[in-house]
């Protein structure tokens, strides 16, 4: 069956549907990680948005149990060309099938070079993904100009607290979206880890005596967040260790005064390298953000940049003066992608005053 995506400035680019048929509007956007597709996926950051994966050929060694989440998040996907015969000894089945099974509409055969051109040279914009060869622009584009993402922070958090076992340091993970391997990556260096709903008071946060306070990634902007940011404020003046990511490291900044803005195509993919300002080391780091802290806004009394991207110079990383707060713009817990910045949860382990 035929598929169409519709972009907001009216080109349109026509493929195969893979997935669900039903009709989808979203934010495109693109990502440049050539493996990893599934966690992809699955990271609940992308809630809100149709992925576009630049990589040619997606799906080649199938649905395997290196998932971010419990479902697929982005509202659609979008691919050159996908596997028809994926291979490999974990393979529990097909993209095609699992795109149909989470019923996330997607299109292949598009030439997703072309599309990323588009995307990098106008910035991030609006798009439908359609099975109706009738569609009519004049009826559509005034749509994509409308969508905006909303509140997805809701949608994507748990839905109760839960706790998984350990001996070693107490760390709250606000859950904001997170991606598994976060809570994971602290689990493996023997945390006790209390997973949060994104709406639990700081106040109960707080009473239960965590030994730190971890605030995951998350989907949508930033801004829009002002209740939790409120309550991120508190755990700011706690003086509880915290170590943030992503959103978490957005929600921070604005928190305590900064100001963030939308990246024209923001960074999304596997090999963005960051670079530590005090040791002057580059890492590389797996990305997947839209928005970003405006580094010039933050008072240097309350935190200093500890990361800059080196592709951009935009801001990838804070340092709070006077606190035991760091927080970072990229993914150290990576999944997809490459594990350089992993030492960081040892260091916030050695901040909770542990020894990893
Ligand atoms: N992965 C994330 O946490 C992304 C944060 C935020 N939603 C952004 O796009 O900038």
């Amino acid at each position: 069956m035929k598929a169409f995506l519709i972009l907001e400035d009216g080109t349109v680019f026509t493929g195969t549907s893979i997935g669900s048929t039903k009709d989808m509007i979203s934010e495109i956007v693109f990502n440049t990680s050539m493996t990893g597709y599934l966690e992809v996926l699955t990271d609940p950051s992308y809630a809100g948005q149709a992925v576009v994966m630049t990589y040619p050929l997606i799906g080649n060694y199938g649905i395997t149990p290196d998932k971010e989440s419990k479902k697929a998040w982005p509202d659609g996907y979008i691919v050159r060309e996908l596997s028809r015969m994926p291979s490999n000894f974990r393979c529990e089945g097909t993209i095609q099938d699992f795109l149909k099974e989470q019923d996330i509409p997607g299109i292949a055969g598009v030439d997703t070079r072309a599309l990323t051109k588009i995307l990098r040279e106008k910035g991030t914009m609006n798009g439908m993904i359609t099975t109706n060869e009738n569609y009519k622009l004049e009826e559509i584009l005034p749509r994509l100009k409308e969508y905006r993402v909303g509140d997805v922070v809701t949608k994507v958090t748990c839905s109760g607290k839960y706790v998984l076992e350990g001996t070693g340091k107490k760390v709250a993970l606000l859950d904001l979206g997170a991606k598994k391997n976060i809570a994971k990556s602290l689990h493996q260096r023997g945390c006790e880890v209390t997973v949060y709903p994104a709406h639990t008071t700081a106040e109960e946060i707080i009473s239960s005596h965590p030994d730190g306070i971890m605030l995951s990634n998350g989907p949508g902007d930033p801004a829009d967040c002002t209740s939790i940011i409120k309550e991120i404020k508190k755990l700011y003046d706690s003086d509880i260790p915290i170590f943030a990511i992503c959103l978490g490291h957005q929600l921070m900044a604005l928190a305590t005064g900064a100001t963030t803005h939308k990246l024209k195509y923001g960074h999304r993919g596997g090999n963005h390298p960051v670079k530590d300002l005090k040791t002057n080391r580059v890492y590389i780091s797996s990305q997947n953000h839209g928005y970003v802290v405006d580094a010039e806004n933050v008072d240097p009394n309350i935190a200093v940049p500890a990361f800059v991207n080196v592709n951009d110079g935009t801001n990838e990383g804070l340092s709070y003066v006077g606190k035991n707060i760091f927080t970072v713009q990229f993914h150290p817990e990576a999944c997809p992608g490459p594990q350089d910045s992993g030492y960081l949860f040892d260091r916030f382990i050695e901040m909770m005053g542990g020894t990893k």
